[in-house]
């Protein structure tokens, strides 16, 4: 399933300008405040008509300004998820639900309420009002109510920005779950780098109203020039590995790709053959020119020096080539010069175990 935009649109004195095509389960938007996020959803949703431009989800040509094509909203089926949740607040759970089903004609329904409801977690909430509902409550009512709609591709503005620490956390893994058991493709706007990292399939950057980068997730993430200085922290490699098994003795999980083995500290959720996506952070990785000896560090990745990327004045992010997939590292200049990098380089990527927290190891298949 292809998403294609190529658009370009003004309000204001704001001007969009901004082409991409992705087929990942999960696409992002990032992009700073104002930098267009929500008027290219708009316009993929229909809200917007844009003054020029294509787009086109799943061969389906939704706006095509030459052909002067403008599918409604209404005709689209799309489903939307808003900031918040958007709910009406006179009718019960179930009844938001059944609005959202009785939006798309008979025929054209394969939502399964039942399974909708399991999915999200929401079948001891149906005879509540959504007043009595917590935010992350209500927004799982909200992508219930879009995904009944049986829609061909499901936005969603910032669908987390509204909840706490803690209701964000409830809500991820239901939209990892939608991410990994639907087959309808998930459009989610965010500025937050920690929940792109852990939900996206792939990445878009906007600013101004322009792309500066798209593609897989493992690409664009790595290009830490272009996420915000505040969370340039969370930036680095995201890398999908298969679950060897446990080390009982050490209370470790080993899991493998091709990069390497690496160990982490064990996840009893975690089953021989699983498929976990891991996110190794930059900050989090030291270059070594030779394998450490005496040192704490227990994942030690030989690779190559794919790039070196200077970063202001005092900083390097290097990329280095571990079996095909990337895994970078952001060190110091000093130590870019006191190792002697070059790019074709030999070298070992050095990650600390402890890095790998829980929100940086998802299981995203069963083996
Ligand atoms: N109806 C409008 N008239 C004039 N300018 C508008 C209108 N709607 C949006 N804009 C401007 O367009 C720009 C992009 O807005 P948009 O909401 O798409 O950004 P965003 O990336 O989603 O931002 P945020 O993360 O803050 O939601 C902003 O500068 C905004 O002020």
């Amino acid at each position: 399933m292809t998403i294609s935009i190529d658009v370009r649109h003004g309000l204001g004195s704001f001007e969009i300008d901004a082409a991409f095509e992705s087929e990942g389960r999960l696409t992002a938007l990032f992009g700073p405040s104002g930098s267009g996020k929500t008027t290219l959803v708009n316009i993929v949703a229909g809200l917007i008509r844009p003054r020029e431009g294509r787009v086109v989800v799943d061969g389906r040509v939704l706006v095509d300004s030459a052909a002067n094509v403008h599918v409604p909203f209404h005709k689209r089926r799309i489903g939307y998820v808003f900031q918040d949740a958007r709910l009406f607040p006179h009718m019960s759970v179930r009844r938001n639900l059944d609005y959202g089903r009785r939006l798309t004609p008979v025929r054209d329904r394969y939502a399964d309420f039942g399974k909708v409801v399991d999915l999200l977690g929401i079948g001891h909430l149906l005879d509540r009002k959504p007043d009595g509902l917590s935010g992350g409550e209500k927004q799982r009512v909200a992508i219930g109510r879009a995904l009944l709609a049986s829609p061909r591709l499901l936005l969603m503005d910032e669908p987390l920005a509204s909840l706490d620490d803690a209701r964000k956390a409830e809500i991820m893994p239901y939209v990892e779950r939608l991410r990994d058991e639907l087959r309808i493709p998930i459009v989610l706007v965010s500025h937050s780098v920690a929940e792109v990292a852990r939900l996206a399939t792939d990445m878009v950057v906007l600013d101004k109203g322009r792309v500066v980068a798209a593609g897989p997730l493992n690409d664009v993430l790595q290009r830490l020039d272009l996420l915000p200085e505040d969370q340039r922290g969370e930036g680095g490699s995201v890398l999908e590995m298969t679950v060897v098994g446990q080390d009982e003795r050490f209370a470790m999980t080993v899991l493998s790709s091709p990069a390497g083995e690496i160990r982490i500290p064990r996840s009893g959720a975690l089953q021989a053959g699983n498929v976990v996506r891991v996110r190794i952070r930059a900050r989090d990785v030291m270059i070594a020119t030779e394998p450490p000896r005496g040192l704490s560090a227990l994942n030690v990745i030989p690779g190559t020096v794919a790039a070196l990327t200077a970063s202001g004045t005092s900083l390097f992010d290097v990329s280095v080539d571990c079996g095909g997939q990337p895994i970078l590292a952001r060190i110091t200049r000093q130590s870019v010069h006191v190792l002697g990098l070059t790019v074709g380089q030999p070298v070992f990527a050095v990650v600390k175990t402890v890095s790998f927290d829980t929100a940086s190891t998802r299981r995203v298949a069963e083996g």
